[in-house]
């Protein structure tokens, strides 16, 4: 049995929890428990049992009082912080080898704080050069249907297969509201998204494709495009009905297969070519890390956390559609990734010491002296 890792990634709203939930549960009753990952620090309420939840550690109302942030910026440092541990992490999943053949993850709803960041990058890669790792893109359906947030919305999935070097699955879901037939259309058929384009202007009052702006542009992303499509797997599912995960499963098979025939391989070059490189790819994450901290620069940190939480969904929509089933927790063994006082979480005096250890050990690690001013502002800032 070899165990996998499924990455969930997708826009606030677009489903991942309930996918999550669903496939949990889709898992659970073919009697193949899956080994759950909670990452998403500021969610209230997880709909399965998880195996390991971030929350555990971070106390993500906490991290926003104690480095003064807002959403955003809060996830991002919880992240990092989390990302601090990620070996510990990665060697817990590493003795449930021989129990477990699926681990789920599911990341942040802010998007962006987990694929742009420089933990999200550690968390991906420390999974992937573990295990078998695949990507699944959830997409809302409904949300899609006009070809210019489609395409917007592949362009988002097509940047992050080009950043985590991961096979990729789109999941369409929502097929109970809407049927992802037109998506497989315009994903295999580019004069059928240029029609969907030109009718979609027309409408909009903007003729003449040829010449406008969206004309253009379509034309000039369709090489790249189809080239993208070719690299992935669509399926369709919805989370409600738990129509398609079959089909999702067997797509997961299929990423593996080609993560071993091809992404292994690249990837193995990758990290040879890289050897030389190391120490400075390491300060670079490091130093990415700190940034992202925003101890450094407060008033960056502070404008940047007055950026919109994006969510084209409107508040209460859906609510409340799908309830947790107590079968989704049971027998979940819960897992703590940080020992002792510091699994509490709460970057608090009592467990700085521990972090402010960490983060020294880091930068001698780096061979930086510890007393740089920059693991001076941590230190005070953690107390
Ligand atoms: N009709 C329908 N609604 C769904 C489906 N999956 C999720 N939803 C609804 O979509 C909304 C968003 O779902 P979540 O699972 O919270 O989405 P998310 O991507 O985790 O959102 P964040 O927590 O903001 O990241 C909820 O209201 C769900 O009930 C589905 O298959 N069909």
């Amino acid at each position: 049995m070899t165990m996998k890792t499924v990455i969930c990634i997708g826009m606030a709203g677009s489903g991942k929890t309930t996918f999550m939930q669903r496939l949990n549960s889709h898992l659970r009753s073919k009697e193949e428990v899956p080994y759950v990952i909670n990452l998403d620090p500021a969610v209230l309420n997880v709909p399965y049992g998880a195996n390991i939840d971030i929350r555990d550690s971070i106390k993500y109302k906490k991290v926003m009082e104690n480095y003064q942030l807002g959403p955003n910026g809060a996830i991002v440092t919880s992240l990092n912080l989390f990302s601090t541990k990620i070996d510990q992490v990665i060697k817990l999943v590493e003795n449930k080898r021989e129990k477990y053949e699926h681990v789920i993850i599911d990341t942040p709803g802010q998007i962006e704080c987990f694929v742009w960041s420089a933990s999200g990058s550690i968390i991906t890669e420390s999974f992937a050069s573990t295990f078998p790792t695949v990507i699944a893109y959830i997409v809302d359906t409904p949300r899609n249907t006009s070809p210019t947030t489609f395409m917007s919305n592949m362009l988002y999935a097509c940047s992050i297969l080009y950043k985590t070097k991961l096979p990729m699955i789109v999941v369409f879901n929502k097929t109970d509201v809407t049927k992802a037939d037109f998506a497989k259309e315009w994903m295999t058929d580019f004069e059928a998204f240029q029609t969907a384009v030109r009718d979609d202007q027309d409408i909009n009052g903007e003729n003449n494709m040829g010449s406008g702006y969206m004309g253009s542009l379509v034309n000039s992303m369709s090489l790249m495009l189809e080239e993208f499509y070719s690299q992935l797997d669509m399926v369709g599912v919805s989370s409600f009905t738990g129509e398609g995960f079959d089909d999702f499963l067997d797509a997961v098979d299929k990423k593996v297969d080609e993560y071993d025939q091809y992404y292994k391989a690249e990837r193995e070059r990758i990290i040879k070519d890289k050897e030389e490189k190391e120490k400075q790819r390491k300060e670079k994450s490091i130093n990415g890390l700190m940034k992202d901290l925003g101890i450094n620069d407060k008033k960056k940190a502070n404008e940047d956390d007055s950026a919109d939480v994006i969510s084209d969904l409107e508040e209460g929509e859906y609510d409340g559609l799908v309830e947790a089933d107590e079968d989704d927790y049971e027998g979940v063994e819960r897992e703590y990734t940080f020992a002792g006082d510091a699994r509490q979480g709460e970057i608090n005096s009592d467990n700085a010491p521990d972090l402010q250890q960490r983060y020294q050990e880091a930068f001698e690690k780096l061979g930086k002296p510890a007393s740089s001013d920059t693991a001076a502002n941590i230190a005070r800032h953690i107390r």
